[in-house]
């Protein structure tokens, strides 16, 4: 029994560190997941490819999920490869947890659509991924916001607090760049009571986020959680003026941009100065597949 899948990683729109609610919106980088399972054997072992001492819980923890809901006490193996950075802000472990939890459907030959009439629709595969992220500690308030992007694909605000999907809709934007400075920044070791004092700049941005302007919300919010968390403000306010929006994405370092294609390239040349990389990509209104 084999499966696989791929789920695109996300940008931010609202970090919901602040309140509970947060905004996402998928970007075209994807992660893949392999399973195979075996109705013999005991236990799951994961792999990262790239990264043999990465930290496999997350995936382990996602196909042991599965199982226990939808299995039959099966035991196997998970590996995933990524485009994805880890920690850099662009939700790297959600895609990672939509992967894998599809790929675990897939091999139990379960359908996962998103449609009710599906075997499992993709906003319960996406809250099984969710569970096992608190289950591994890799997440503050489970990250439904990101793992439902990176799921059903475009942009969606949610209600972490209750797993709660406020808005699924299409991408707002088409073009993205995305700076990843060297560093790493893990999600789970983020000061929220840093985050939390910006709680009402983070309800401004959800209010404009629930009215259907994302991209506003994006730079009210990263304005706020880059001053929360300490990160550069400059690398916003060099393209602020020439891009629709532009925000720290999730707890950093990364920082998006979304907008015109030629004026994200004039954007892409002053980030290039910059340590790190930069990415000019689209964004996704696909979100997990089966493989
Ligand atoms: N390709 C992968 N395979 C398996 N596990 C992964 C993979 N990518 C990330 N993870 C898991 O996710 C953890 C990183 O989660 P974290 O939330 O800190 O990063 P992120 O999702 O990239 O950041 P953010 O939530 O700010 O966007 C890793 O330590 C690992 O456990
Ligand atoms: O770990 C978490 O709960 C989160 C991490 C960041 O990606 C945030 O952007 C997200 O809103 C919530």
């Amino acid at each position: 029994m084999e499966g696989r899948a791929a789920a695109p990683g996300a940008g931010t729109v609202v970090n919901a560190l602040a309140t509970g609610r947060g905004a996402a919106f998928a970007l075209d980088l994807e992660t893949t997941a392999t399973v195979t399972l075996d109705p013999d054997e005991e236990g799951v072992a994961g792999a990262i490819d790239g990264a043999p001492d990465g930290d496999t819980t997350l995936i382990e923890r996602c196909v042991e999920r599965v199982i226990d809901r939808y299995g039959a006490g099966e035991g196997g193996t998970v590996e995933t490869e990524s485009e994805v950075p880890t920690a850099a802000g662009l939700k790297s472990s959600s895609a990672a947890a939509n992967a894998a939890v599809v790929a675990t459907l897939s091999a139990l030959g379960l359908e996962v659509a998103n449609d009710p009439d599906a075997d499992v629709t993709k906003t319960e595969a996406c809250r099984v991924g969710v569970r096992a992220a608190r289950d591994a500690g890799v997440t503050v308030t489970g990250a439904f916001d990101d793992a439902s992007a990176s799921m059903l694909g475009g942009v969606t605000v949610t209600d972490n607090r209750e797993d709660d999907l406020l808005v699924s809709d299409d991408p707002f934007a088409e073009h993205a760049l995305v700076w990843t400075p060297p560093e790493r920044a893990y999600s789970a070791d983020a000061d929220v009571t840093a985050c939390e004092r910006v709680a009402p700049m983070a309800e401004l941005a959800t209010q404009l986020a629930l009215d259907g302007d994302y991209a506003r919300a994006m730079t009210v919010n990263g304005l706020a959680f880059s001053a929360a968390l300490g990160f550069p403000t400059d690398p916003a306010v060099e393209a602020m003026a020439e891009c629709d929006g532009v925000s720290l994405s999730g707890t950093g370092p990364s920082v998006v941009a979304v907008g015109n294609r030629d004026d994200l390239t004039a954007v892409r040349e002053r980030w290039d100065e910059r340590d790190g990389e930069t990415r000019l990509t689209t964004t996704r209104e696909r979100g997990a597949r089966v493989l």
